[in-house]
Order: structure tokens, then C-alpha cells, then sequence
């Protein structure tokens, strides 16, 4: 007969909150027993765990500790009143300590201490083997490595040994406990225990509603188009079901020497950009933290071809590849017979922030790859092109993978995921352009199927297309605010906010020269900001955002193209700020879904707004937000009064500032800049060359006056002297060692944190100038 199953179908409650449950137990005088001097009870056993195999019943136990000790040595400790049933303990349940304490560091004895809810755990058999007793002694705690959740877990199998399959297969006790004691949110979506460990270890203790909402359709074996808002766990939503089949699929110890040479991509991951691809590595290398085997390969532009190839065939090769699509078509041009083994091994292709992948610049790469690997669908041997047939030849010859992969005939379903779908795409890829500025409209669930199902080779004639934010997508708790400034303003208003809010803060601008030119405006005011954009070598650029996301600087700044707009997952990033007005609604929601990300995450998003941009910004807001949802009172987009007179006080720093900065920009030009500006503008799409962008249709004729300007102030920098220099940089000096009154007897500037989301809830003072409207207002004409 096989072992019984032990565990406890009780809610688990953090540990952070179970310091009460625990003192009191310890308090209780309890002594030490072992397990089956416990009174334990049987509980009746749910439905859904019938089909478990060797599971036949539970017991639960109150009133326990466990403690165990540096050394790994478990013992147990009961009241008195515990043994043989314990009513005190069960009232003291009803009166709501009816969740699990986790575990406490026990500060006096330096044990760790597993409160009574954890312990309800016991074979059924009326008495044990010294085998088994010895078992139990081994489970350990995890806490450290696994935030608690695991402590009765042990990475032993049912002999007692480290299991060699990385899979835990025979690990069902440890599953259950998983599934219904430290995880239950999780259980309706049946995930195997290495996902499970990976999830708690992260302390996901619920899944996001679009992880629920995919991962059992893609477990079914369907294609999918998922659209949730920023920040809301898509990558889990694809990334967990991948790592389910790769653990349904044998171990590897049981694989024959000829299958493992045969080892084929089986999911590949498309991302619009680099950073956004190494991000996606690293969270998918969390995610399969307990499928050790599992190799995940990260194919990006910047970093050495040579060495991405080497990787790629290490161990065996990759199981996933996480690649933008420029360097993944590098690759397969290498020869080696990428192409072969794409088509043959693929069982998922990943589309990330599918509406910008397929747009624009990124398409046709895009294209051509899923050309080349076209779709090998279930029976058949899916298509081939004369590139592809040579490749595979060469590869079948050496591998003799053709032959097997058509055996398996594996079927690969396609999952696409964004927080939006733009409608300027289809007119881009038709030929025929689209606007500039916010011409692009957000696309409705209809229009982006139908649009992608165009685009997409789905195995599926109907793929599930799920939206877990029908109404926006926008966080929940963004706050978004507009500052209405003059064009020439926009750096200091800039400063204001830096100054006045300090806090992690993402500026995006729409060109690199903007990034370029504010990263030492900024410095020189002594805020000094991260620069990234699509010019930077990739290491550099790599660099700025471990700078920017470093826990160490909570106030740190990074001044960014459109290159950060997409994806990326920053920690406790407070503030967005849009130096210019973005080209697209879509980038306005992505950019501002840097902030504000998680569960219970809150973040700020201003947009700075000159005159010329006032009609993109109204146009802006009628498609963000949905005047329907609007009228049921959502906080929207609102006009942010800013103390005048503050900024006011900051005008000589921000001129002296620009002066120097101005210099040191002209200096490090050296008159290649006309060239580097044509290349760049042909190279980057949406990164145009232009300090100011010119918005929704308006400011033609204001672009042209501030070119003017610029020419201007460009001369006067090349023409200024060192003397000159010198001077201002020591004027400013001064002024930044001044402490800028902020007007009220206590306040100062430089000190501390304000709290902006507040500032913009109450936003008084001034009303807005050329705006010209309140909220409802803008809504109402643009939208209404
Ligand atoms: N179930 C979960 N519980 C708690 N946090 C989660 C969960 N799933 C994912 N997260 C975390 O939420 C954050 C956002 O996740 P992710 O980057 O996948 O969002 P996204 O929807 O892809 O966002 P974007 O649209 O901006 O790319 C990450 O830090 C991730 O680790």
C-alpha cells in the first residue's frame, strides 16, 4: 500500500502577521512529543483530491509547535490540553486565528518556530517504522531560501534520497501540501511542484486575473491573445504553462544519449527590445529556479553573436530562446541548422507587447522569422521554403532530427500578449503610414483579432482572446496629471518636480538628442539622471538601468527614449514624466505603466503639455480614457497646478544650467552631428530627431520658432569661452547651495519627500491657462 498522504487543507496566513498565534502557543507550557503521541483527527477529504494517487486521507492536529534547530533536528511541543483533542485551542481558532502562523524566528532560542496551524500534518498508520520516523525528522525548513511557506517540505523523495530528476515526480506528498496548505489560490490551475516552489519562493501567493485566465487555455493546447494592463503578470501568464510542459516531458535521466543530442528549442519568446528581452530571461530563470535543468537562452542585439551561438548549444542546447527579432534572424543566417530546429521543436511562439512588435520598424524581422519557421501543424510537416529545406537537410544529415520531428509532430500554438492593441498598425503595415503624433487608436477586441489573425500563422481557427481589463489599460492606482507650460519651460518645470517630489522617477522624452542634451542639464543641477536609448552601446545601457533600479537609490533618475516605454519591470519606480507629448495612446499607456505595477503598487504620471501639444493631449485623453467610464467618477487625467512661485525661484539655476549644459553638448559634437542625426532618424521609427515634438497637428509654425532658438542658443554655446563657463558654473554652484524657500516657514525644498499622487488629488491654485479646461471638460469635447 503506499504511504498515506499528510497535510492540512487550512488557509495559511504570511508570517509577518502570525506573531500573536505564535507567542501564545509558546506560552502555553507545552512539552515535547513525537508525532503519534499527537491527538490527531481525521478531516474529511474534498472532492478534488479523489484522483490523487496514493492519497487516502488527512489528519490535523491544533495546538503544536515544531521547532526545529540549526542542525535541522525537528521536535514538536503541545500544551497539555492539546493532546487528544485540545477545545481551548479550537475556540481560540473560531475567534479568528483560524490561519496558519508560518514560521517566526524564534529571537530567544534561535530556533525557527512552525506555529499549530502549520503542523497538521501525520501518516495515518497507528504506528510508525523507524525508517519513517526518522523521515519525519528530516523534513527541514526552507525559510530562508523559500520566505517560509516551505518548511515542511524536504527536497527528499519517498526513499529518503535527493531525487536526480529535476521534475520531483514522485514527490506527490510534498505536492499536495503545496497545492491546498501554502499555495490554494493557486490549486484550481493544477501546477506541478517545481512551479509551485518558484511561485512561493517569489511570495505570488495569488495568481494575477490574466495568469488564471490564460495559463489553463494554453495548458489546453490553445493558441491565445492575451491583453491585460501594465504590469499585470503577462509574463507569468505564458511563462508558467511553458515550464508545465517542460515538466510533463520526460526526465531527462531517462532519456537515451541519441534523444539528448536531438534536444530542440521548444518555446520562443519574441520581445521588442533588448532590455525587455533580458528582463524576460531573468524573470522565466526565477520562475524555473526548481526545473534547475531547464536552459533559457537570451539571443539580443549588443552583446557577442559568437558567444549567444555558444550558449545556444551548451548543455545540450536551449529549451527556450527569449530573443529580438534582429538577432534571432542573425542566428538562423549562421547556418547550423537553426531553422530546422525551430520548425521541428517549437511547441510555443511567444509574441511580448505583440502590438509593437509587429509594428513599425520591427514587423518585417518579425515576418521573415516566422516565415522561416513557418508551422508545423499536427500530421503534417508544415511548410518549407528553399532556405529552409537546404538548412534542414544539412542539419537532418548530422542529427537525423527530421525524421524524429516529424514523428512527433509537434503542433505549436501561438500566444500573443499586450496591454494594447493600436489601430494605426494595420494602416502602417498596409503601406500606408500612419500619423504622426496620437493619430494611432487604441484596438478593440474585434478589430485586434482580426487584425492579428491576418498577421499570426494561428494553429487555431478561433484563437481565445482574453482581456483581463476590458474597461483600461491603465493601473488601477495611476494616478495621471498634466502640467501646462510654454515649450521653452519644459526643463524647468522639469526640475520643479524633480526637486519638489524626489522619488524614483522615469522621464521619457520622444528623441535622443532630448536625452542627450537634459542628462547634463540635469547633472549640473546636481540631480544627476541615467541615460538610455537606442544609440548606447548595450552594455552601457544595461548599466543605466541597474543604476536606475538599484534598491540603494529609491530617488534615483533615469531620462529615457521610448526605448524604456516597453515591458520593463522596474521595482518602486514612483514617477513617470513625459518631457514630450508621446506619439501614440499607446505608448502614453505603456510609458505610464512603468510605475504603479503589482498588486497594491501606486505611481504617478505627468505630462508636461505646451501649447502646441494641447490638442494631442486632448485627443490623448478622449482615448485613454473612455468618457463612458469617466462619468462613474474614475479619476482621470488632471490638471496639475504647480506652485508658481516656486518655480519662479528656480529660473536663474535652470538658465545658468542649460548655458553649461548647452557647452558641454556642443563640445562633445565635434560636427559630427549632422550625420549621426540622419542616421539615427532612419534607423529609429519613433525616436525622431527633434528637441520638440510637434504633437496632434498643432505647432507647425511654434517647431519652427523653437528650431530658430535652438540654432540660436547652439551658436552662443559654441561661441561661449571658457571664462564665461567657469562663471556660470560657479553662479549655479552657489545657487544650489542655497536651500529654495518653498514659501511656508517649515518646507524646503531640498528636504525630504512630498507626496505627489496627494499634491495632484488636491491640485489647486492656478487654474490652467491654455488647457483651458477641467477634466471633464476635455473629455467631454474631445471624446463626447
Ligand atoms: N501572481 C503574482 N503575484 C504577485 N506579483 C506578480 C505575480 N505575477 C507577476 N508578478 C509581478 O508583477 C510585476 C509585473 O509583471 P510583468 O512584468 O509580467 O507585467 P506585464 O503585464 O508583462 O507588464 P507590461 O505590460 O508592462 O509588460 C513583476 O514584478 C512580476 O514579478
Amino acid at each position: 500500500m503506499p504511504p498515506p498522504i499528510v497535510g492540512s487543507k487550512k488557509r495559511i496566513r504570511q508570517s509577518a502577521d502570525s506573531k500573536p498565534a505564535v507567542k501564545r502557543a509558546k506560552t502555553n507550557n507545552g512539552h515535547k512529543v513525537t508525532l503519534d503521541e499527537l491527538g490527531w483527527k481525521e478531516v474529511p477529504m474534498p472532492d478534488r483530491l479523489d484522483d490523487v494517487e496514493g492519497f487516502y486521507g488527512l489528519d490535523e492536529i491544533d495546538g503544536v509547535d515544531v521547532e526545529i534547530d540549526g542542525s535541522g533536528k525537528v521536535e514538536y511541543k503541545v500544551s497539555t490540553l492539546a493532546k487528544g483533542g485540545n477545545k481551548k485551542e479550537e475556540e481560540e481558532v473560531v475567534d479568528g486565528e483560524d490561519e496558519w502562523g508560518g514560521i517566526e524566528s524564534d529571537e530567544d532560542s534561535g530556533k525557527e518556530v512552525i506555529s499549530k496551524k502549520a503542523q497538521k500534518a501525520k501518516k495515518k498508520e497507528p504506528a510508525k517504522s523507524g525508517k519513517q520516523q526518522k523521515k519525519d525528522k528530516k523534513l527541514k525548513s526552507e525559510d530562508n531560501e523559500l520566505g517560509g511557506s516551505f518548511a515542511l517540505l524536504s527536497d527528499e523523495d519517498e526513499d529518503g534520497k535527493i531525487p536526480s530528476c529535476p521534475h520531483y515526480p514522485s514527490n506527490q506528498k510534498e505536492l499536495i501540501i503545496c497545492r491546498i496548505v501554502f499555495l490554494p489560490a493557486w490549486d484550481s490551475l493544477n501546477l506541478s511542484l517545481p512551479t509551485l516552489r518558484a511561485l512561493s519562493k517569489l511570495s505570488f501567493n495569488t495568481p494575477t486575473p490574466i495568469q488564471s485566465s490564460a495559463i489553463p487555455e494554453i495548458g489546453a493546447g490553445h493558441d491565445l491573445i492575451g491583453k491585460a494592463s501594465t504590469g499585470s503578470g503577462k509574463t507569468l501568464a505564458f511563462g508558467i504553462p511553458i515550464l508545465e510542459y517542460y515538466l510533463s516531458r520526460p526526465c531527462k535521466s531517462s532519456k537515451t544519449k541519441e534523444e539528448e543530442e536531438e534536444k530542440l528549442p521548444m518555446a520562443l519568446i519574441l520581445s521588442p527590445t533588448r532590455e525587455l528581452a533580458h528582463q524576460l530571461h531573468a524573470h522565466l530563470k526565477a520562475l524555473t529556479a526548481y526545473a534547475p535543468d531547464m536552459s533559457i537562452v537570451l539571443v539580443t542585439g549588443g552583446l557577442s553573436l559568437q558567444k549567444q551561438l555558444r550558449k545556444l548549444t551548451e548543455r545540450g542546447g536551449a529549451d527556450v530562446i527569449v530573443a529580438t527579432p534582429g538577432r534571432l534572424w542573425e542566428v538562423v543566417s549562421e547556418g547550423q541548422g537553426w531553422i530546422a530546429k525551430l520548425r521541428s521543436g517549437l511547441k510555443f511562439l511567444v509574441v511580448d507587447e505583440a502590438d509593437r512588435l509587429l509594428q513599425e520598424g520591427h514587423f518585417k524581422e518579425v515576418e521573415e522569422v516566422m516565415n522561416l519557421i513557418g508551422r508545423r501543424d499536427a500530421g503534417s510537416e508544415g511548410e518549407s521554403g528553399s532556405e529552409g529545406d537546404a538548412d534542414e537537410d544539412e542539419y537532418s544529415k548530422r542529427n537525423s532530427v527530421k525524421r524524429k520531428s516529424q514523428e512527433r509532430a509537434i503542433e505549436r500554438q501561438t500566444l500573443v500578449f499586450s496591454a494594447t492593441f493600436h489601430k494605426g498598425l494595420q494602416q502602417k503595415l498596409a503601406g500606408r503610414g500612419g500619423k504622426k503624433g496620437l493619430g494611432g487608436d487604441l484596438m478593440g477586441q474585434r478589430e485586434s483579432m482580426e487584425y492579428l489573425l491576418k498577421k499570426l500563422k494561428f494553429k487555431d481557427k478561433a484563437p481565445k482572446f482574453i482581456d483581463a481589463n476590458p474597461v483600461g489599460q491603465l493601473a488601477e492606482r495611476l494616478r495621471e496629471g498634466i502640467i501646462e507650460c510654454g515649450a521653452m519651460e519644459k526643463d524647468l518645470y522639469l526640475y520643479y518636480l524633480l526637486l519638489r517630489y524626489p522619488s524614483k522617477t522615469l522621464i521619457f522624452t520622444n528623441s535622443i538628442t532630448s536625452v542627450k542634451r537634459l542628462s547634463p542639464l540635469l547633472a549640473n543641477l546636481s540631480l544627476p539622471a541615467h541615460p538610455l536609448h537606442s544609440k548606447m552601446i548595450q552594455k552601457a545601457r544595461l548599466r543605466s538601468l541597474e543604476r536606475f533600479s538599484s534598491p540603494t537609490s529609491p530617488h534615483s533618475i533615469l531620462i529615457a527614449t521610448d526605448v524604456a516605454a516597453r515591458g520593463l519591470d522596474i521595482q518602486n519606480v514612483d514617477l513617470i514624466i513625459h518631457y514630450h507629448l508621446p506619439h501614440t495612446a499607446d505608448t502614453y499607456v505603456h510609458r505610464s505603466g512603468r510605475t504603479a505595477r503589482g498588486a497594491d503598487a501606486r505611481g504617478v504620471s505627468i505630462l508636461l503639455c505646451s501649447p502646441d501639444e494641447v490638442i494631442g493631449v486632448r485627443r490623448l485623453v478622449a482615448k485613454v480614457h473612455d468618457p463612458e467610464s469617466l462619468s462613474t467618477a474614475r479619476y482621470a487625467m488632471r490638471s496639475f497646478d504647480a506652485d508658481r512661485r516656486l518655480v519662479t525661484r528656480l529660473k536663474r539655476r535652470v538658465e545658468l544650467a542649460k548655458k553649461v549644459a548647452d557647452c558641454q553638448v556642443e563640445k562633445a559634437k565635434k560636427g559630427h552631428e549632422d550625420e549621426w542625426l540622419r542616421v539615427a532618424a532612419e534607423d529609429l521609427g519613433v525616436e525622431y530627431d527633434s528637441d520638440g515634438f510637434t504633437g496632434g497637428g498643432g505647432g507647425g509654425a511654434a517647431a519652427g520658432k523653437r528650431g530658430k532658438g535652438r540654432k540660436k542658443r547652439r551658436e552662443a554655446a559654441a561661441a561661449a569661452t571658457k571664462a564665461e563657463v567657469a562663471s556660470w558654473k560657479a553662479e549655479l554652484a552657489g545657487l544650489l547651495k542655497e536651500k529654495v524657500n518653498a514659501g511656508f516657514s517649515t518646507k524646503y525644498l531640498t528636504a525630504g519627500n512630498v507626496n505627489l499622487a496627494q499634491a495632484l488629488v488636491n491640485s489647486e491654485g492656478m487654474s490652467a491657462s491654455f488647457l483651458g479646461l477641467e477634466e471633464r471638460r476635455v473629455v467631454d469635447e474631445v471624446g463626447g
